[in-house]
């Protein structure tokens, strides 16, 4: 990434030490007020997805919102939105691309040559980089800043629930790996960090048949609910299984998409919204 070190001011009075953590400041015109990270257990289960919609859903109530793609070897935030600008460097940071509603994005992907360029870094090299999206990065006024991390519990998401400061984390999984040991190993990490867990999301929970309308269970029925009860956090809502979704994404289209589960889930994330 390109920049300007000796310009780049840091807010000293957002440095603050939660737990013996320090967390890094943001660059200082930035004022973002909720950061809000997404999680999985494990790749492919749809968390780009679900903080794609997210961010749609809250930007079509009015608020300003910015996606951090975290998951740096597997950045799909700029395909699913349509974006392939490359981030402005303004001297003093770099300015994020803009989806057609207005939602900021940064991606590692967006600094590549070709965006079908491998990245083949290592763990701290990576942790750098993530940093440096919350550091370096003009964002300006956000309501919101949805952060899209790297599947699983390994290094990379941890480095970015101990360094930034994150108000609340969602659990995205889907019906084979939504079991009671994944989801506690992830509550797990977000106590120690001291990062509430908002809730769980369970992705691809159903089809509905395009001739009939029935709801098909198609992993069998629904233990998101149960799981969720036992691990002592709120369940947030169940997506289908949808071609047009899958779709949309590919198009890089996903802001046409409408749909009354992620409004929900959007309804109450807004309830633990810091103003
Ligand atoms: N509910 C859904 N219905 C249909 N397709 C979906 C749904 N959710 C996600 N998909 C599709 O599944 C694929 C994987 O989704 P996505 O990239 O969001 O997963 P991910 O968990 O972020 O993966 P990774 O961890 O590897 O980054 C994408 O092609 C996406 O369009």
């Amino acid at each position: 990434m390109k920049q300007n070190e000796s310009n780049i001011k840091k807010n000293d009075s957002e440095t603050y030490t939660e737990k013996g953590v320090e967390k890094i400041p943001t660059y200082e015109l930035n004022c973002i007020r909720n950061v809000v990270a997404v999680m999985s257990g494990k790749g492919g289960v749809g968390k780009s997805t679900v903080t794609g919609l997210l961010a749609v859903s809250l930007q079509r109530e009015g608020y300003k919102v910015g996606i951090l793609d975290a998951d740096i070897t597997g950045p799909s935030i700029p395909k699913i939105f349509g974006v392939k600008k490359r981030p402005e460097d303004i001297g003093f940071g770099l300015m994020p691309a803009e989806s057609s509603s207005g939602i900021r994005i940064m991606s590692l992907n967006l600094l590549l040559e070709n965006e079908d360029d491998p990245v083949i870094w290592r763990g701290p090299l990576i942790a750098n980089a993530i940093k440096q999206f919350w550091t370096d990065v003009v964002w300006g006024d956000l309501d919101y800043l949805l952060i899209d991390l790297p599947p699983g519990t390994s290094d990379e998401p941890l480095t970015v629930m101990q360094s930034l400061p994150i108000n609340g984390l969602i659990i995205v999984s889907s019906p084979q790996d939504l079991v009671l040991m994944v989801v506690k190993k992830a509550i797990k990490m977000a106590e120690m960090m001291n990062i509430p867990v908002l809730g769980i999301v369970k992705n691809y929970s159903y089809l509905v048949c395009p001739k009939c309308g029935e709801r098909i269970e198609v992993f069998g029925e629904s233990r998101g609910a149960e799981v969720a009860r036992q691990a002592g956090i709120p369940f947030l809502g169940s997506l289908p299984v949808d071609y047009k979704l899958a779709q949309l994404c590919d198009r890089g289209e996903i802001e046409s998409y409408k749909s009354d589960e992620i409004k929900g889930i959007s309804e109450w994330l807004k309830r633990t919204e810091r103003r």
